[in-house]
């Protein structure tokens, strides 16, 4: 039998350099978008992006830079470990048959995904006909690690399988929290590399190229979970935004409910502002900042987390709206 990196040419026989393939996974807003720019601005490669939300807003395409959106897929509206691994195949695919075509392709997972099943896919007989597992990333948040592990099972699966982990945001978080999360990668993943960064910054050849997984690469004692009961639901508003009434909105909403909002990410349309505001947010740290496109309606807030009354967010929301 033809070995599967073989391909039939024109009646000739040509072997084909298989595209290496990295899974990117790690609990919501954790720095994966961060380090997938941090990758593509640093390492030697012409990255192709493959993204996966579980809002049905995709938000994470537009924040990944200097990548053409050619280079780019999005796979919104559900976790690829739970459903859509034909699609994650068929992006795989066409990602790679354009033009210039490239030479890595990084899956950056939704923040609840399990990157074991989609790592799993990358490595079925048809896709590695022209792919290879390079290995799995675990980002985690040096600051908020040990809250997301009390809240769910998911958050260690999310790291269990990584070759490496880059402990993130370690410029938020004091050095015991740093040293106890370090603790806790050790008994979850105690075969994994963990790299501290703060933005995700760490180095590329640590992270890419290793080729960490063999062929036959079967996980132990894995067992899928997925978190349940998260909610995700996107608020809209079509005219602009009062800025006092947002920051309210931000306050009351957001921030001062850091175990029930988990994060939440959009693009606002704010009075007074030429430019889109990006929002974004993880438990109580948030950021506001001028986006490059211009404003334009509607405002869309995609919100993530547990027990929250999306009414009560919408009404609050569209309450936020200049008069
Ligand atoms: N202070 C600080 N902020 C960071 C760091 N890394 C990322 N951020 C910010 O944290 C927020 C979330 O970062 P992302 O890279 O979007 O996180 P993510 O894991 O892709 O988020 P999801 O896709 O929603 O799960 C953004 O506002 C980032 O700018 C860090 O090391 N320090």
């Amino acid at each position: 039998m033809l070995p599967a990196l073989a391909v039939g040419y024109r009646g000739a026989m040509r072997f084909q350099k298989r595209i290496p393939v990295s899974v990117i996974g790690g609990f919501l807003g954790a720095g994966k978008t961060t380090l997938v720019n941090h990758l593509v601005s640093t390492a030697p490669y012409r990255f192709g992006i493959i993204v996966n939300e579980f809002g049905e807003t995709g938000i994470d395409g537009s924040l990944i830079e200097n990548v053409d959106t050619d280079g780019i897929a999005e796979l919104s509206n559900g976790c690829l470990c739970c459903v859509g691994r034909d699609d994650l195949v068929s992006a795989m695919f066409k990602i790679t048959s354009r033009k210039d075509p490239p030479d890595y392709l990084l899956i950056e997972l939704s923040g609840l995904a399990d990157p074991v099943p989609v790592a799993q896919t990358v490595m079925d007989p048809f896709a590695r006909t022209k792919f290879e597992l390079d290995g799995i990333i675990g980002v985690a948040d040096a600051r908020n690690l040990e809250q997301t592990l009390r809240d769910g099972p998911e958050g260690a699966v999310q790291l269990a399988y990584a070759n490496t982990i880059v402990l993130n945001k370690t410029d938020l978080a004091t050095p015991e929290q740093i040293d106890q999360a370090e603790q806790l990668l050790q008994q979850i993943n105690p075969l994994a590399e963990v790299r501290r960064a703060d933005h995700s910054k760490a180095d590329p050849q640590a992270l890419l190229g290793l080729k960490a997984f063999g062929l036959e690469w079967k996980p132990q004692g894995y067992q899928h979970l997925h978190a349940p009961n998260l909610q995700t639901f996107t608020l809209t508003a079509e005219r602009p935004l009062e800025r006092h009434k947002v920051n309210e909105f931000i306050d009351s909403h957001l921030i001062s409910r850091p175990n029930a909002v988990f994060r939440a990410k959009g693009f606002l349309q704010v009075r007074g502002f030429k430019q889109q505001i990006l929002f974004q947010s993880v438990r109580e740290i948030f950021s506001l900042e001028q986006a490059n496109q211009p404003a334009q309606a509607p405002s869309k807030l995609v919100v993530i987390g547990r027990g929250l009354n999306p009414l009560e967010y919408e009404e609050a929301f569209r309450a936020t709206q200049q008069r």
